[in-house]
C-alpha cells in the first residue's frame, strides 16, 4: 500500500491499494482474509464502483455467488435507486438496479477503505430501499478518527487493518 499526502485534495492522506492489486498473492491473501469474515450464509457479494468491484468479484467467485454492483451515479440503465452521500474529499451519488435479487437475499458488501462511511451507509440505505438484508461489510482498511463505523453503526464491520486518516 502507498500512502500520498494531498490527494486528490490538500490535506487528504490517500491510501492506495493499487500496487498490492497488481500483486498475485498480495490479493490472493487480502481477499482470502476478507472471506474468512463473510458469513457462510450470503446470497451475493455487493461491490461498490470502483474499487469495491475489485475485491467483491475476486471474493464472490472464490465462493461460488454472484457480485452485485453498486454503480456511480449514471452508469447503469433505468429503472434505479439512488443516494447521494458525502465522503472525505466530496460528495457523490450512487446507483443500484433493484430486482437483480430475489427479494429478502443476504448480503455484503465490500469495499477497499472505509473513511467517514458515507459510501457504505449510502448502499446499506440502496440495499434496504431494494429489500435485501445486509449481513455485514467489509472492508480492507478503515480510516480511524473520521466516524465511519459510527455511520453504519448497527451492521457488523470486519475491517483488515486500521490506520489513521
Ligand atoms: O467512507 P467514505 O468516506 O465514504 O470513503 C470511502 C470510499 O472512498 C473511496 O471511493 P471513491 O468514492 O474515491 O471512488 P473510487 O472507488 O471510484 O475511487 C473508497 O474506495 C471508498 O469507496
Ligand atoms: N484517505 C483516503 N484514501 C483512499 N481512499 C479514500 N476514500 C476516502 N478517503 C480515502
Amino acid at each position: 500500500m502507498t500512502t500520498t499526502p494531498d490527494f486528490p485534495q490538500p490535506g487528504i492522506l490517500f491510501r492506495d491499494l493499487t500496487g498490492l492489486m497488481a500483486d498475485g498473492p498480495a490479493l490472493r491473501q487480502v481477499t482470502d482474509a476478507l472471506l474468512s469474515r463473510m458469513p457462510a450464509d450470503i446470497d451475493a457479494v455487493v461491490g461498490v464502483e470502483a474499487r469495491g468491484f475489485l475485491f467483491a468479484a475476486a471474493a464472490a467467485h472464490s465462493r461460488g455467488i454472484g457480485v452485485y454492483p453498486i454503480r456511480k451515479a449514471g452508469k447503469l440503465p433505468g429503472p434505479l435507486l439512488s443516494e447521494t452521500y458525502d465522503l472525505e474529499y466530496g460528495t457523490a451519488t450512487i446507483q443500484l438496479q433493484p430486482d437483480s435479487l430475489a427479494p429478502g437475499s443476504r448480503v455484503y458488501v465490500l469495499d477497499d477503505l472505509l473513511a467517514t462511511g458515507g459510501t457504505l451507509a449510502a448502499a446499506v440505505r440502496l440495499l434496504e430501499r431494494a429489500g435485501y438484508v445486509v449481513v455485514g461489510l467489509g472492508v480492507a482498511i478503515e480510516l480511524t478518527g473520521l466516524g465511519g463505523r459510527e455511520a453504519v453503526a448497527g451492521y457488523p464491520v470486519h475491517a483488515l487493518i486500521e490506520l489513521p486518516a
